[in-house]
């Protein structure tokens, strides 16, 4: 399978997260990436491109142009306000909560990054932009990809980019990877594109993008938000709005699952994009759906990642892989491109 490689990605390297009430070391580092490659690499899966010229505009097809305005210039601005800055990571600390106002733009840095944010888990430095800017470039190249005839492509980049809505970043994720190759296959001219996020954690970021869209469905398989991250959405019961009605389909699942039963729920999803008649697949490769993920509470087992890109390989739709979570670092190569090689040799 061809891989779109972000070469930026070390670019984004943030020093601290907020987990569990104190500050610890990030979970989203560079060397899950480098697994991954590698472990292509090992497997000789395929060829490593780097992405096409992107045209940023693409950006505001999925994202609110005063978002991505305030991203691009976050870390300028973030020093501006001190230059010990520098040595920082930008995090927010404040967010409007119901009740107060999103519509107008605070002159307050620190309030502008809480409007534009939804946890205090995603620090932005000095390369973040860059790094992500190249990922969706990656994820809108592997789309091309297929559009051009490729039967399927990965776009392995980080930051992950799922929980990033319309206008807001957090979960590590700043730019909307999955969106951004839903909406080129759209453009491309797929009457319906199908997301199938099978990362731990629910794609509460592609699920508002597109929910209220009959032309993109996404479907999710996740910790259950009663108890898991992000906590605010990923309920069976959101099933789209307006036109959207019955093109969203959240499938939460108890700490705990292991594969056979989050096997089925995958067949339900899949069985429900082929109902919807989804003409290109785009699917949010997390796998911290591991038994050793650190952060997560599935129980899946190496083995069957493999197991998981030969259902997905079933599905016989045109696939657009983007590489999401996985933080059992010494495993996330394996798990990954067990997948890449399912779907491949199916
Ligand atoms: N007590 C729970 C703390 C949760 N901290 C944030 C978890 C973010 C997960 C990110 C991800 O894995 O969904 C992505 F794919 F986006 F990278
Ligand atoms: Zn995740």
């Amino acid at each position: 399978m061809l891989t779109i490689y972000n070469d930026q990605h070390v670019l984004h390297q943030g020093k601290v997260e907020m987990f569990r009430g104190e500050l610890v070391p990030c979970f989203e580092v560079p060397a899950r990436v480098d697994h991954v490659k590698s472990e292509l690499e090992r497997r000789g899966l395929g060829s490593l491109q780097a992405p096409d010229a992107f045209d940023e505009s693409l950006l505001a097809k999925v994202h609110a142009p005063r978002y991505l305005d305030f991203i691009a210039h976050a870390w300028d601005e973030w020093v501006a306000l001190d230059p010990a800055n520098a040595t920082r990571d930008a995090l927010p600390s404040y967010w409007p909560t119901r009740g107060m106002r999103s519509d107008v733009l605070p002159k307050s840095f620190p309030a502008r990054m809480g409007l534009f944010s939804f946890d205090a888990g995603t620090p932005l430095m000095a390369g973040s932009w860059a790094a992500a800017r190249h990922g969706a470039a990656c994820a809108w190249t592997a789309a091309r990809r297929v559009i051009g005839g490729e039967r399927s492509a990965f776009a392995l980049t980080r930051p992950p980019g799922h929980h990033a809505g319309a206008d807001f970043f957090g979960g590590y994720c700043f730019l909307n990877n999955a969106a951004v190759a839903a909406q080129a296959l759209r453009d491309a001219g797929v009457e319906r594109v199908a997301v199938l996020d099978v990362d731990y954690h629910h794609g509460n970021g592609t699920q508002a993008i597109f929910y209220e869209r009959d032309d993109v469905h996404f479907a999710s398989l996740h910790g259950d938000p009663l108890t898991d991250y992000p906590y605010y959405l990923g309920h069976a019961d959101e099933r789209g709005a307006g036109r959207g009605e019955g093109f969203n389909h959240n499938l939460p699942l108890p700490r705990g699952t292991d594969f056979t039963a989050w096997r089925a729920a995958l067949k339900t999803a899949l069985a429900r994009i082929a109902e919807v008649k989804a003409g290109a697949l785009v699917v949010s490769l997390g796998v911290d759906t591991f038994e050793g993920d650190p952060i997560s509470g599935f129980k899946l087992r190496s083995d069957d990642y493999l197991r998981m890109g030969e259902d997905l390989a079933r599905a016989g739709l045109p696939t657009v892989f983007v590489f999401e979570g996985g933080y059992a670092v010494a495993e996330v190569g394996v798990n990954a491109v067990n997948v890449i090689e399912g779907f491949g040799q199916f």
